[in-house]
């Protein structure tokens, strides 16, 4: 039987007042997203953001409104993309291309994403494309510092983008994104002013398969080397680790953790620490990406987890260039440096 095409799926995230609606307004204007439906999460009884988003088919905008999606109308959430399909649909044909959720400010966007990935039918209808977080310059160091929610919200994300920079000066836009970096080396960050942004990043996301050639490879895992130091010299000198947080400014339980391995790893250690890993690590694990070298592949393997998910892993055909470590990223919540570390044993034992 044909599988049907599933829809590219957008999460859009970001704390309270941090530029959402505004961006999408911005999306909808664009023939990319002309074909958009939107789906419009707010608290409360006065909602407004759904009369806010200007669009010419006004019909393509759903709001969801009795709750959040994060936790008390998450299957609201799953109902609405069940049924759109054919509610939004003529002749059979369905109207939209794609579906953009916009979440709460509030919103803590994991569970959001666990029920985009784990329910088998919204699976066999969705690909989820992104989550894609905005961040208020002007207010993010405050936020960032103080809302667990804003943190999860930038901890998970694919893509950033910094809005109001029009309002902060040179310093204060640095600061802010280190701290965004510290939460998530990973994730690309691209300006939004006034919610005007290149909308080839986002459409170039995809999470499912984050990447597919070398050349994507570079700007997927693409945190800083110069930040790495041996492990103390009783642990394996063969794995380098992120330095450590700067003190003060890292109060969150929300981390990330960046590591190198110099060595090739075999196959069999690859399977048997990820065979571990999920289970023992539960929902403290908000992310995992890495590129490893295996011994007697071609080129990387990439391995891409969230949370309890471990997406199918994939092997390139080559190397994007000469460096031959293999570096992984885990974005945690609540872990320890030493338990992850442990967790790491079974590919440092077996390294040749
Ligand atoms: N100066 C400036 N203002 C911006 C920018 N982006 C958004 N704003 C303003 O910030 C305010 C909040 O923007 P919204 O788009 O409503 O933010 P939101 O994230 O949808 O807000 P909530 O729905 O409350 O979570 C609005 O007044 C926007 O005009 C920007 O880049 N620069």
């Amino acid at each position: 039987m044909r599988q049907p095409q599933r829809t590219p799926l957008y999460l859009l995230t970001g704390f309270l007042g941090s530029g959402k609606t505004t961006l999408l307004n911005q999306w909808v204007q664009d023939p990319a997203f002309s074909k958009a439906l939107v789906i419009i999460n707010e608290f409360g009884e006065t909602s407004l953001d759904h009369l806010l988003v200007s669009r010419s088919t006004e019909e393509q905008i759903v709001e969801l409104s009795n709750g959040c999606i994060c936790c008390t109308i998450r299957g609201d959430l799953a109902k609405t993309l069940s049924d759109i399909g054919w509610r939004f649909s003529r002749n059979g044909v369905k109207s939209f291309d794609k579906v953009i959720i916009e979440t709460t400010g509030l919103a803590d966007p994991s569970p959001i994403l666990n029920t985009l990935i784990s329910n088998e039918k919204l699976f066999q209808h969705y690909r989820l494309q992104g989550t894609i977080t905005t961040v208020d310059a002007a207010n993010a160091l405050h936020t960032l510092d103080r809302y667990r929610e804003a943190k999860r919200q930038v901890a998970v994300a694919d893509l950033i983008l910094l809005t109001k920079l029009d309002l902060v000066n040179a310093e204060v836009a640095q600061h802010v994104q280190q701290q965004i970096y510290r939460l998530n080396p990973t994730a690309p960050i691209q300006q939004a002013l006034r919610g005007v942004t290149a909308l080839s990043a986002l459409l170039e996301l995809d999470h499912v398969e984050p990447v597919q050639s070398t050349t994507a490879l570079p700007t997927w895992l693409s945190f800083r080397a110069v930040q790495f130091e041996p492990l103390a010299q009783e642990q394996t000198p063969a794995l380098l680790r992120c330095a450590e947080p700067e003190p003060g400014l890292h109060k969150s339980s929300i981390q990330a953790f960046c590591y190198q391995l110099e060595h090739p790893v075999r196959l069999q250690a690859v399977e048997q620490w990820l065979d571990i890993l999920l289970p023992q690590m539960g929902h403290q694990l908000l992310r995992l990406k890495a590129i490893l070298n295996v011994e007697g592949f071609p080129g990387p393997m990439v391995i891409h987890g969230v949370q309890q998910l471990l997406h199918p892993t994939a092997v390139l055909t080559q190397w994007p260039d000469d460096d031959r470590q293999s570096k992984l990223v885990f974005i945690t919540d609540g872990l320890t440096a030493e338990k992850l570390e442990v967790s790491l044993q079974p590919l440092l034992k077996l390294t040749v």
